[in-house]
């Protein structure tokens, strides 16, 4: 996707780019379901000591399983509508396979925000596919949760943008299994330059925050 930036009021519509639009109430149970199960299969492939008749068994029949969901697959770009009670030009859109957020992503926690009076605010906890050092969350997964944070700040707050510089700073161990608060706002709008910021908790004690620049797409 080639993504025009020029400055713009208007709420981008993602259908004027080509890219299909999912309301989040039209993703089938059964998939919601296939999702669930398959994130937790993720977390038994990655941790399992089981014998290697079992694995191979396993890989035979998880090929099959690829082959036949793979018969349809959606396009690149997919968009999820979020907000459906809004107006169409105030709801969010994202990815339906965001790896942070994504609706139909079994790889991804999922991380849901909320409008706070403050910005945006989330749970997420998260196991061992995550893991970086022992029993803490990976870095780089960290960069990716603010990223995806303080963008959302901007795209529901102000207008959807493109990240052109984001900042961490580690400020002590992001454990696993330990329920993780995100917490993002918006701090300053100047044309299409965006400033925001936010930050990871655990028990109340930041682990991480983060600042960036979100440039604004056009819509
Ligand atoms: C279609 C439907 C849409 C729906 C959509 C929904 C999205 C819903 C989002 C949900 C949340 C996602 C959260 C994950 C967010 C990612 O992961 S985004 C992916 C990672 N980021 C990227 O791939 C961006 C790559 N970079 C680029 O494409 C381009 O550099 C950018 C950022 C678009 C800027 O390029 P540009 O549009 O040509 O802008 P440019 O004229 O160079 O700069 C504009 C202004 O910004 C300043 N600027 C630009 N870059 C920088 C920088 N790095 N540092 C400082 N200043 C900068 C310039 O100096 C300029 O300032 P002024 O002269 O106006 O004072």
């Amino acid at each position: 996707m080639t993504v025009n930036t020029q400055p713009t009021a208007e709420r981008p519509d993602p259908r004027a780019y080509g890219l299909p639009v999912v309301r989040q109430s039209e993703i089938p149970a059964e998939l919601r379901s296939l999702v669930s199960r398959v994130h937790d299969l993720i977390d038994a492939v990655a941790n399992t000591e089981a014998d290697t008749e079992t694995l191979a068994e396993a890989a035979r029949t998880v090929e099959g399983l690829t082959a036949g969901l793979n018969v349809a697959r959606r396009q690149i770009g997919t968009m999820v509508k979020r907000d459906e009670d809004l107006p169409e030009e105030a709801a969010e859109f994202g990815t339906i396979t965001n790896i942070v957020a994504g609706d139909t992503n079994p790889a991804a926690p999922p991380l849901t925000l909320h409008r706070t009076p403050e910005g945006l605010r989330g749970e997420v906890t998260l196991n061992t596919v995550y893991q970086g050092p022992p029993g803490l969350v990976h870095g780089g997964w960290i960069a990716a949760m603010l990223d995806q944070a303080l963008g959302s700040a901007s795209s529901i707050e102000v207008h959807p943008g493109l990240t052109a510089r984001l900042e961490v700073n580690y400020r002590n161990p992001t454990p696993l299994f330990t329920p993780l608060e995100i917490t993002s706002r918006v701090d300053r709008v100047d044309g299409r330059k965006v400033h925001v910021s936010g930050e990871i908790r655990a028990h109340g004690k930041v682990t991480a925050e983060g600042t960036a620049l979100m440039i604004l797409i056009k819509g």
